[in-house]
């Protein structure tokens, strides 16, 4: 697992280490590592860094110093630097000092002959001119949006952009933007990963995240939250072994659609089938096309009628009357493991003895995107969603996924998993039937619940990614992508887990071979 810590946690390891290695050594580190990144890119764009020109947008803080220093490093590598200082009496002095000795130059960035949007004649020239822009601005004391001037000379930028720390303009803690930002090409962080680089709109902002230690990994202590990779969702995807057969591997038990939306069921039911090797019972009044839409599918008319099963996954489709309120209860009472989606999140919503209903030491999922959220905890997940998942998880003793282009897994002992999809193919009608069925599979398998979640996600966003991309197996293939149904998206889901196992493999072979 990749773990991503908050800005309190990183500066109280930065502290702990300042103990031991002083502080300008630390940041010459930092600086360093951003300058090679930055040396990377001017080679991969323009063949070189030697002659190449670099523009700096250093801000108040140390963020601006690290800047600086890479400048210094750039600057001996043949580079023409030059500092555009939004706060020239502030900046980092010691950085500045190492920049001049270098022999780059520092422009204040609202300097003689301002234009019309009050940026000087110098810094505008450096901006025009570079071919490559180190963001200085601001790092981990970072609050609210750029500032005016800050927000006009990012928006002047045309070429790559590096980010020290973090993209400035984006809340460290959330993600979240909420005006002027920068969008990076590369970010350089320290230590490890901080929420902005995997959460919301920071994590499209951030561009490829890339992490130096510089001595403070050390000292850091557990994450906040984590990231699964693609290995670990290989390794840990359920696959049949020589003593199973189809009741070892997990009977799940699919309670979802209607008349008026049978396509729920056959979406969710076959996420089910293509999920794992089990068998998979589906109960409710879309049995017909359930059945000839899998064949290999136990179906019957209702709940009761469906047979001993290991999980279930519930909702999509049953509608929010005496029905789908009956459906709901009988399988929080069977006391089996539980994943409740859609009308029956609306379900706990709106009729409090639902919570009575439920066996509290059988585990229960609840995927609300963020109206149903809305629904459950009477407000929107606002900013912070790690905290809001969180929240609900813990007062409803529940794991909580809350989707969306970042999905938040929380647990109900707070641990937490997120996963940040990368792309919004799976923003499509029905995706999140595939994902309850993906969910409820896992569980009747007998994966840990939070991992369950991680896994189907995981394996879910990159369905999409691959049936966008035509990269199935079955011909079509496109850089570019095109726009998918959730059908699509189901069909792709036995070449996501093939995608995470090969990796998974891959990767075991090496180690083994070292071993
Ligand atoms: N102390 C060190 O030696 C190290 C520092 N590091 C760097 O230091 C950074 C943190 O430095 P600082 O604590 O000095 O703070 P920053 O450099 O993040 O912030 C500088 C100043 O900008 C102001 N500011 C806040 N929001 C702003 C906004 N929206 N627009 C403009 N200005 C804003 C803040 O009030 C603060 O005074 C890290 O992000 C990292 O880049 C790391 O290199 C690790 C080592
Ligand atoms: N912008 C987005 N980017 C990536 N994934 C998204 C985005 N919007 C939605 N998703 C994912 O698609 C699925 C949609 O689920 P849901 O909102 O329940 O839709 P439906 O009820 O139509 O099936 C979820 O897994 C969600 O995380
Ligand atoms: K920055």
């Amino acid at each position: 697992m990749q773990g991503v810590w908050t800005p309190d946690q990183v500066r109280s390891a930065e502290h702990r280490l300042f103990a031991r290695v002083p502080e300008p050594t630390v940041m010459r580190r930092a600086a360093f590592a951003v300058a090679v990144q930055c040396a990377r890119l001017l080679t991969e764009r323009t063949g070189g860094v030697a002659g190449r020109r670099v523009a700096l947008l250093v801000g108040a803080g140390n963020n601006g110093g690290d800047a600086l220093w890479a400048g210094a490093f750039l600057r001996r590598r043949g580079a023409g630097v030059t500092a555009v200082l939004l706060a020239p009496d502030k900046a980092h002095e010691a950085g500045l000092e190492g920049l001049r000795r270098a022999g780059g130059r520092a422009v204040p960035a609202e300097g003689a002959n301002a234009d019309t949007a009050g940026i000087g004649s110098e810094a505008a020239d450096a901006l025009e001119r570079a071919d490559l822009v180190v963001d200085g601005i601001v790092g981990l004391a970072a609050r609210g949006p750029l500032r005016p001037v800050a927000a006009e000379l990012v928006r002047r930028v045309t070429v790559p952009l590096v980010s020290v720390d973090l993209p400035s303009g984006v809340d460290p803690m959330t993600g979240s933007v909420e005006g002027p930002a920068v969008s990076a090409d590369l970010t350089v962080t320290f230590g490890g990963l901080k929420p902005c680089h995997v959460l919301g709109a920071g994590a499209v902002r951030s561009g490829e995240v890339v992490v130096a230690g510089v001595g403070i990994t050390e000292e850091l202590p557990e994450p906040e939250f984590a990231l699964l990779d693609a290995v670990e969702v290989g390794e840990g995807w359920p696959i049949p072994g020589p003593e199973d057969d189809k009741y070892s591997t997990g009977v799940v038990g699919v309670a979802a659609g209607s008349a008026t939306y049978p396509g729920a069921a056959v979406l969710a039911t076959g996420a089910a089938v293509r999920a794992t090797a089990g068998m998979v019972r589906y109960a409710g009044p879309a049995a017909d096309e359930v059945r000839s839409a899998w064949p290999e599918v136990v179906a019957t008319g209702s709940v009761g009628d469906a047979g001993r099963v290991q999980a279930w996954s519930v909702g999509p489709g049953i509608g929010t009357g005496s029905s789908g309120r009956d459906v709901l209860r009988f399988v929080l009472e069977s006391g089996r493991p539980v994943c409740a989606d859609a009308d029956s999140i609306t379900l706990f919503a709106e009729d409090d003895t639902m919570w009575d209903a439920r066996d509290p030491d059988a585990p229960l999922v609840l995927t609300p995107h963020a109206g149903e959220f809305a629904r459950l905890a009477g407000e929107g997940p606002g900013a912070d969603r790690v905290a809001a998942a969180r929240g609900i998880a813990t007062s409803c003793n529940a794991f909580l996924l809350l989707k969306g282009n970042t999905t938040v897994i929380a647990a109900p002992d707070g641990r937490v998993l997120v996963n940040d999809a990368r792309q919004a193919w799976s923003a499509t009608a029905g995706s999140g039937d595939v994902l309850t069925g993906l969910i409820g599979a896992l569980l009747a398998a007998g994966v840990e619940p939070l991992l369950a979640c991680g896994y189907a996600t995981h394996v879910h966003s990159l369905a999409a990614e691959l049936a966008a991309h035509g990269k199935t197996g079955d011909g079509g293939r496109s850089e570019a992508g095109a726009p998918i149904g959730a059908s699509a998206l189901l069909a792709a889901v036995p070449a996501a887990v093939r995608a995470v196992r090969d990796t998974a493999l891959r990767t075991a072979a090496p180690r083994a071979a070292a071993s």
